[in-house]
């Protein structure tokens, strides 16, 4: 994809800063060069459609930024050790990291489905213990954690500055929070670090001995292996700025004596009924339900269809709205396409001013609702031209731009989306049955599995065995 530098022109992309709640001109630390860091989920489920909302959210940005010529580096971690986990895990008699790893592999599938390009780094925590110690047995040295029987923990009191993300005094934290008296910390708001295992528990040796981390320390660990210091836009979202991002402010900045991430950009929630989605309310979907209806890219318009700072309100409703949206860009682009088949396009001055319409609704602060209606604005301009018999070239035009920004979004504009839906279904269904008919060889069953060959046979479908397990193609 060709990438707009704002030629002739001066052009600043703004971004919300919740650290200093406005607006600010943006301004990578080194030019050309955006370094990012997304909080990635904690890998104990499928994710579910509020989680994709920051996914989704930050690859749009993440798009915007390089169509703009940005080179970005992208991290976006994994936290695949956390008390969710192992209990989780316990409940279910799997081992620990046996059920992140599964998880971690559910969730690409679910980002590839949603749009979702992969980051530029997936790093794990398990993978990182030993920096991790290292940063934990610096902050102890600068005399910011202490430890305890075996735990760690950041004293709060000792970083001047903390609370300044969230705005609020560790006076208002105490009242909000009702936090447990625990005699062993120092301020009842202090933080673990490390925490000392319990018997059963995936632990790892430390100079604290047998343990594991605490939640915040990996992204202070894994963005300044993968960015540096001062790196430039750290995300995540709502929920994220007290107290993880608060607490990883706190971490790196006390463990470097150096400014931590320059623009805070934080995703409002998606609710259901007004209320945030959430797995401990129970009131919510996973992405992978949600794909047997919907494709990815209907999901992905719809996330799209608000600021990402507002609250998004779920209904399958909104969805059935959003499918309707794509399709109509969709067809606007597949009339356009073969109304002008094969010619160059020209870029008349009302694709020129579409595309100057949608830099200026992305430069203000990533407003992908305003840059859709432009896309639809676009759409209507195709379809009238068409009608109206308008030169090939210039409708070409217009379908060239109309593809180009529909693609900084991640919108992949085709006719037929139901098909591709319907693609995706026949995907699952006879990887199921492969699944199936593989347990059955396991347990020589195989009249079974004979009758899971020949029936998808008679339907088409051909399986092929190989080394690393079946294949299929359709005749
Ligand atoms: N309803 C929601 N709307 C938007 N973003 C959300 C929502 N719920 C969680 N997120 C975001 O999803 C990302 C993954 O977070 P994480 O895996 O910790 O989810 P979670 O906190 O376990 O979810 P839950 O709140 O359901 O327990 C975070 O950036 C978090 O802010
Ligand atoms: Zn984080």
């Amino acid at each position: 994809m060709r990438s707009w530098k704002g030629e002739n022109k001066v052009v600043t992309i703004k971004i919300y800063n919740t650290m200093t709640r406005q607006k600010e001109d943006f301004q990578p630390r080194s030019p050309g060069k955006v370094r990012m860091y997304v909080c990635g989920p904690t890998t104990y489920n499928f994710i579910h459609l509020g989680n994709a909302r920051p996914l989704i959210v930050f690859d749009a940005v993440r798009r915007y930024l390089e169509y703009r010529g940005y080179e970005v580096i992208f991290v976006q971690n994994f936290t695949d050790i956390d008390d969710k986990i192992i209990k989780r895990a316990q409940e279910t008699g799997e081992d620990a990291l046996q059920l992140s790893a599964r998880y971690i592999n559910e969730f690409f599938k679910d980002a590839q489905a949603l749009g979702v390009k992969p980051a530029t780094h997936h790093p794990k925590v398990t993978e990182h213990i030993p920096e991790i110690i290292e940063m934990i047995a610096g902050l102890i040295e600068k005399g910011f954690a202490y430890e305890v029987d075996g735990d760690v923990y950041y004293a709060v009191e000792k970083f001047a500055s903390y609370g300044k993300l969230s705005g609020r005094s560790l006076e208002d934290m105490q009242a909000g929070a009702r936090v447990e008296v625990d005699e062993r910390k120092r301020h009842p708001m202090d933080f673990a670090l490390w925490k000392k295992a319990k018997p059963g528990e995936p632990s790892w040796p430390s100079p604290w001995g047998e343990g594991r981390p605490g939640w915040h320390i990996e992204c202070s660990v894994m963005s300044l292996k993968y960015l540096g210091a001062e790196f430039d836009i750290h995300g995540g979202g709502f929920d994220l700025i007290f107290p993880h991002h608060e607490n990883e402010i706190a971490q790196s900045e006390a463990y470097l004596g150096q400014p931590f991430a320059r623009y805070w950009m934080h995703n409002g929630f998606i609710t259901v009924k007004e209320e945030k989605m959430s797995k401990s309310l129970g009131n919510f979907f996973t992405v992978r339900e949600i794909l047997q209806h919907f494709s990815g890219q209907v999901v992905r318009f719809f996330m799209l269809s608000s600021h990402y700072r507002n609250p998004l309100d779920y209904s399958p409703e909104k969805l059935e709205e959003a499918k309707k949206g794509l399709e109509r860009l969709s067809n606007a682009l597949a009339n356009g396409q073969e109304y002008s088949n094969g010619v160059n396009g020209i870029m008349s001055e009302e694709a020129a001013a579409a595309r100057e319409e949608f830099i200026q609704a992305m430069d203000d602060d990533f407003n992908t609702a305003l840059a859709l209606s432009v896309l639809f604005e676009l759409a209507r301009q195709i379809n009238a031209g068409v009608a109206a018999g308008e030169e090939k070239e210039k409708i070409a035009g217009l379908t060239g731009v109309l593809a180009e920004l529909a693609q900084v979004l991640g919108l992949e504009l085709k006719a037929g989306e139901k098909a591709e839906a319907d693609a995706g279904l026949l995907k699952e269904l006879v990887d199921f049955l492969l699944l199936l008919r593989q347990e059955a060889r396991a347990r020589k069953d195989w009249t079974t599995a004979d009758a899971i060959r020949n029936k998808l046979g008679d339907l088409g479908i051909i399986v092929e065995d190989t080394p690393n397990g079946p294949r299929w193609k359709r005749k």
